[in-house]
């Protein structure tokens, strides 16, 4: 039985307490592979294939709970990691990007998205007491990896081995977190300087200064894609890449802060519906185009008002989202998706849900 041992001084952390209990129970087989979502009642799906990047999150997820001293979560990561070696490496380097329902390789595709993922979780596990020294060697090993196959000739990464086109500002801005993430942990120079070359990809090529837009899909020379992929905006990221940026320049980094106030601004004024929730995507002009909203924007919303140092508009946000899309059934479980006239359409729960709550969470409760 998972059990916090630090006071809950903020209803997000009970809750954050249920979502550890159920996953950390319901969420992993016996196998140590965790389940791609549960149902409503709260039983995982032992049919599903399972993506690499879900499974990287969850041991994120853990990983970070072991280091806060939450009781239980040791031994998910335990089952877990171990796991996550057997199964997801690919034979020759990097990571596979989906695994049949019995554990073998379904793709092995080894996608910069998913690989992001990956080095996110190694990072947290460093922190960990007994995973961090295989923790370092697996994340030399990927990123060497990284540089080495999935690094493209106009700068950046690559969709993926093998390549693919569009090209994606999204993968960049999860490698961005990652090295943030580990120059956190290490205090490593390279990772700052790995970092900050993905600022410079944002400044030059990502965001659009005649709009106040992020650019999303781009072809090989970084030259953006025709409508309708090329002017569309997500929301979500607006507000991730906000936050990100923000926390580039704290951690002594490049300054991309007034870039990262237009994309919230922009996201502001156009991405949200009338109740203030962050829809899931609009075009650059700010026109609506898919109005139904995910779990995770909101997240993201949440983050970029901390980072921005709007306190209450986290906290009023929060409590919008947890009256919202906290599930009444089975407590721990979110509702990943609304439609448009605000109907629940998600018939289950993802497990990705956890990390979009956790990471918000660690946001609006640090320090306090
Ligand atoms: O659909 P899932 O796996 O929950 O991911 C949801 C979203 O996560 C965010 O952090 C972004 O990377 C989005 O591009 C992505 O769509």
């Amino acid at each position: 039985m998972l059990a916090a041992t630090t006071r809950l001084t903020h209803p997000a952390l009970t809750w954050r307490r249920n979502a550890l209990e159920l996953w950390g129970e319901r969420g992993i087989d016996s196998r140590g592979l965790f389940y791609e979502q549960l149902d409503f009642n709260g039983r995982g799906d032992a049919d599903s294939r399972r993506r690499m990047r879900v499974q990287a999150r969850q041991l994120y997820v853990f990983a970070r709970a072991e280091s806060r001293g939450e009781a239980g979560a040791a031994e998910v990561v335990d089952r877990g990691f171990p796991a996550f070696q057997r199964f997801c490496a690919h034979q020759e380097a990097g990571w596979i990007h989906l695994l049949e329902a019995d554990g073998s390789p379904a793709d092995i595709l080894r996608d910069t998205y998913d690989h992001a993922f990956v080095l996110f979780a190694l990072a947290a596990l460093a922190r960990t007491a007994s995973h961090g020294a295989q923790a370092r060697a697996l994340a030399q090993s990927t990123l060497g990896w990284l540089d080495e196959v999935l690094a493209h000739e106009a700068g950046g990464f690559h969709e993926g081995h093998p390549a693919s086109l569009p090209r994606r500002s999204n993968p960049h801005m999860h490698l961005l977190e990652a090295m943030l993430a580990w120059y956190r942990v290490e205090g490593d120079r390279q990772f700052l300087d790995r970092a900050n070359i993905i600022g410079g990809l944002f400044e030059k090529h990502f965001f659009d200064p005649a709009h106040d837009t992020l650019g999303e899909h781009f072809n090989d020379d970084w030259s953006v894609v025709a409508p309708p992929l090329g002017d569309s905006v997500e929301p979500g990221h607006h507000f991730e890449w906000c936050w990100l940026l923000v926390r580039l320049a704290e951690a002594g980094g490049a300054d991309y802060r007034e870039q990262a106030a237009r994309l919230y601004r922009f996201a502001l004024a156009h991405g949200l519906d009338a109740h203030g929730f962050a829809v899931d995507e609009i075009d650059r002009d700010g026109r609506p185009r898919r109005m139904s909203r995910r779990l995770w924007p909101q997240t993201e919303l949440i983050k970029a008002h901390v980072a921005m140092g709007e306190r209450d508009a986290a906290e009023t946000s929060f409590r919008a989202l947890a009256d919202t899309y906290l599930a009444t059934a089975t407590p721990g479980l979110w509702i990943d998706q609304f439609d448009a006239a605000g109907h629940g359409v998600s018939p289950v729960v993802p497990a990705s849900t956890l990390y979009h709550i956790d990471v918000a969470i660690d946001e609006l409760t640090a320090g306090r």
